[in-house]
């Protein structure tokens, strides 16, 4: 079935989902909040600052106008970024078609309360969304997915039906989709893997080693675990796409934004020349902060990401947050799940 969707949010990620959507011969209009981006789309086909080099489908065309993106679409997904979120839902709820479904692509949660996407949606749109709000997730760079890479990711929603509506919608020979009824995990997992990549990028920059990446990693995965499953995840879903999956292709790859915020920092640079130079949304900075309150609120042990607090915002040595937390009190691995001697 061919749907008419807004894509709202015309940076890198929404720039290329948008383009699957129209290679599935979906009618899509994305929304670019600058004019002259939403002209460069619809004109010339190009998004150069985001996806330099690339050439567009001639059918995407772009709007500045939120009204116009949303007139007659059955399907709106969100892709701007976290700290963006809930003013443009609030913006848009009244111009939402009542049946519509709401799919959102961002993996962070919103400054201060630290909710979760989902819950933010729910919150602006209304109760009767509720079964109708699915988030995309999983291993997946806009520089790759744009030369069809092939591929995987994962929706989540409460409602089944919804879930395999998106899946469909999405999927195709170089996007492959899987559902998965855990919506926290897959939001909780997609968010708090930036703050691992980001931590990659310094242990890279400092020059640690593959086995302190492994470790890193692994470790970094029984925190996300371990935060997520306080807030009511299923803790499977960490093995998945939205958990794993996500957190091997930023820790390692060279398109990562987060991954390349770190490796910077590590180099000696303060947060506000990393972000000046990035000119890119770097969801794991905020998402620190997130990961702090949250392991409080929740009475959870997050050492990694508290000591990359301690580096993004108190100014502490990376070469010291490593000593340290190599230096902690001896532990068991699986603290939580195995019940052993
Ligand atoms: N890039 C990727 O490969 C992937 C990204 N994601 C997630 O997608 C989300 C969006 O990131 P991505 O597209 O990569 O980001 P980009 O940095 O590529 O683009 C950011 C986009 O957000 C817009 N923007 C910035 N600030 C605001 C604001 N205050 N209000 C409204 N719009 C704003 C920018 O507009 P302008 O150009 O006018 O500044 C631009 O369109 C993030 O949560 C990210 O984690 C998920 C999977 C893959
Ligand atoms: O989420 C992503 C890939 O799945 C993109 O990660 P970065 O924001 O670090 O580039």
């Amino acid at each position: 079935m061919k749907r008419k969707i807004a894509v709202l949010g015309a940076g890198s990620w929404g720039t290329v989902l948008a383009k699957v959507l129209a290679d599935n011969g979906h009618q899509v209009e994305l929304w670019a909040r600058r004019e002259e981006l939403a002209a460069e789309i619809t004109l010339k086909h190009t998004n150069e600052k985001y996806l330099p080099g690339i050439k567009l489908p001639a059918e995407l065309t772009a709007t500045s106008s939120l009204a116009e993106a949303l007139s007659g679409k059955e399907v709106v997904v969100f892709v701007v970024p976290s700290h963006s979120m809930r003013e443009i839902a609030r913006e848009v709820g009244g111009l939402i078609a009542p049946g519509a479904l709401v799919v959102h692509a961002v993996k962070g949660f919103e400054i201060d309360t630290w909710k979760r996407m989902s819950e933010v949606l729910l919150e602006e749109l209304g109760e009767s969304f509720a079964e109708r709000i699915t988030v995309l997730s999983g291993p997946s760079h806009a520089e790759e997915v744009i030369k069809k890479c092939p591929t995987t990711v994962v929706v989540a929603s409460p409602g089944q039906e919804t879930a395999e509506q998106v899946q469909m919608m999405f999927m195709n020979r170089y996007f492959r989709v899987y559902t998965n009824p855990d919506v926290i995990g897959v939001e909780v997992g997609g968010a708090l893997k930036n703050i691992i990549a980001l931590a990659s990028g310094l242990v890279d920059g400092l020059g640690f080693g593959d086995n302190a990446k492994a470790a890193l990693m692994t470790r970094g995965l029984a925190e996300i675990a371990r935060l997520g499953s306080a807030m009511g995840a299923k803790p499977i879903t960490f093995v998945g796409l939205a958990g794993v999956g996500d957190l091997v292709v930023t820790c390692t790859s060279r398109h990562s934004r987060n991954w390349r915020a770190g490796h910077k920092i590590s180099q000696g640079k303060k947060l506000p020349e990393v972000l000046a130079e990035m000119g890119m949304v770097v969801e794991g900075i905020k998402t620190t902060k997130a990961a702090h309150a949250l392991a409080r609120r929740y009475d959870v042990e997050m050492p990694i990401a508290a000591q990359l607090y301690e580096v993004l915002f108190a100014g502490k040595e990376p070469a010291l947050a490593v000593k340290e937390l190599m230096g902690r009190g001896r532990t068991k691995e699986l603290e939580e799940i195995v019940q052993g001697w």
